[in-house]
């Protein structure tokens, strides 16, 4: 477990660290969120015991990293790059530095193969891209078998075949109870790979939460068309959700797809189009960052304008719109199952004509209702605690 406790670092009059407070649990990822210079780096260190803190206190599994037992058995951290020397190999960097903390060189093949380096294990580090330079730290963190792994910055310099690479990596070693703390300034990208996020911004920490929560804050739009516009608004209203229209498609705000769909099937509207627009990440990002909002409020629609006819007449006709394309299969059994679901389809649709039809037109109006607004730090062999 890591825990940080109003951890705070001045240098002269600025700021770097001011009163961080966070925990990074076991079997959990947890991301550590800053544009730059927002003091991430500073923290680690802190944390790393390679700068001592002003006030507060930074603890791995309860005490300081100095006073850790065998710190790269305990803890593998990936601070920087460039840490191996160029000229040496990757299989050779990783030799040394297992041989400075005592591991078995066996360990080697094991790591290189791990992290999808054994193909280049005799290159040159200082001919690796940057992707396989991250791939070499990792490995090097990984080295001591810690339970705690801190890395600033991992995905950087990794393709997507890299990042989900590393996405399993950090799962597995979360999974097997290790505690994983990893740093970024860009929410997009840890954003696959963590279960809690930590945001910080000018030193100060602004929001620390499971991610989830963050989603959950910024509702999906969902824009939705069906058969029978109105009855859809109506049953997606009594379901506690948030319509609008821009006169073609319903923006519903406030359901997952999976419900609306089940709530266009139980009205009995055949559905053309269900679609979902994924919260903003960065725009959450930098609005939390920026401090004025904590979450962003999903972007509202636009209100109609009253003088405008009603979203009814916007949308076009059943008969307009496009069938939704029912081909069987053919086969005994398919031909069965979609004569029922025809016979099903036409009983459901001609219940909604009957039911639009004799719809009073209060009943009928909610189309026109009031828009809703809407380290083994290479691996611990440089730190001061080990001086
Ligand atoms: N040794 C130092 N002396 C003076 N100021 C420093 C020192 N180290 C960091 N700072 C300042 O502290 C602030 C935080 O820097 P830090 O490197 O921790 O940010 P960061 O979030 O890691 O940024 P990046 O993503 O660019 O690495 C910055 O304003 C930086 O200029």
């Amino acid at each position: 477990m890591i825990e940080l406790i109003e951890l705070t670092k001045a240098y002269g009059r600025v700021r770097a660290v001011d009163g961080v407070t966070f925990t990074a649990v076991p079997g959990r990822v947890t991301g550590f969120l800053g544009l730059n210079g927002s003091g991430k780096t500073t923290t680690l260190r802190m944390l790393l015991g390679l700068s001592r803190p002003t006030s507060g206190q930074a603890l791995i599994n309860k005490v300081r990293f100095q006073e850790l037992d065998n710190p790269a058995r305990q803890v593998g951290a990936v601070l920087e790059q460039g840490i191996s020397h160029p000229g040496q190999s990757g299989r050779a960097h990783l030799t040394t530095q297992a041989l400075l903390i005592g591991v078995d060189r066996a360990r080697v093949d094991v790591l290189l193969e791990q992290v999808g380096l054994a193909a280049a294990a005799e290159q040159r580090c200082g001919d690796y891209s940057l992707g396989m330079r991250q791939r070499l730290a990792v490995a090097t963190a990984l080295l001591g078998e810690p339970q705690v792994l801190i890395l600033d910055e991992p995905a950087n310099g990794l393709d997507p075949e890299g990042i989900a690479w590393l996405r399993e990596l950090l799962r597995d070693h979360a999974r097997a109870g290790g505690t994983v703390l990893i740093s970024s300034h860009l929410l997009a990208e840890l954003a696959q790979l963590i279960d809690d996020v930590v945001i910080i911004s000018e030193g100060t920490v602004r929001y620390a939460a499971p991610l989830s929560e963050l989603y959950g804050s910024a509702s999906a739009r969902l824009r939705i068309r069906g058969r029978d516009p109105q009855r859809l608004w109506r049953a997606f209203e009594e379901a506690g959700a948030t319509v609008d229209t821009d006169g073609y498609a319903l923006e519903v705000i406030g359901l997952a797809p999976e419900d609306a769909g089940d709530i266009a099937f139980e009205a009995g509207v055949p559905l053309y189009e269900l679609a979902s627009d994924a919260p903003n990440l960065e725009q959450i990002f930098l609005n939390l960052v920026a401090g004025d909002a904590p979450v962003p409020a999903p972007v509202a629609a636009p209100a109609p304008d009253p003088g405008s006819p009603p979203a009814a007449d916007l949308f076009p006709a059943p008969a307009d719109l496009i069938p939704i394309p029912s081909e069987p299969p053919i086969s005994a059994e398919s031909l069965i199952s979609s004569e029922t679901l025809a016979s099903s389809e036409t009983r459901a649709s001609s219940e909604t004509r009957a039911s639009s039809e004799t719809r009073t037109p209060s009943e009928a109006a909610p189309i026109e209702a009031d828009a809703a607004p809407e380290a083994a730090v290479t691996t611990a062999t440089t730190q001061e605690g080990d001086r």
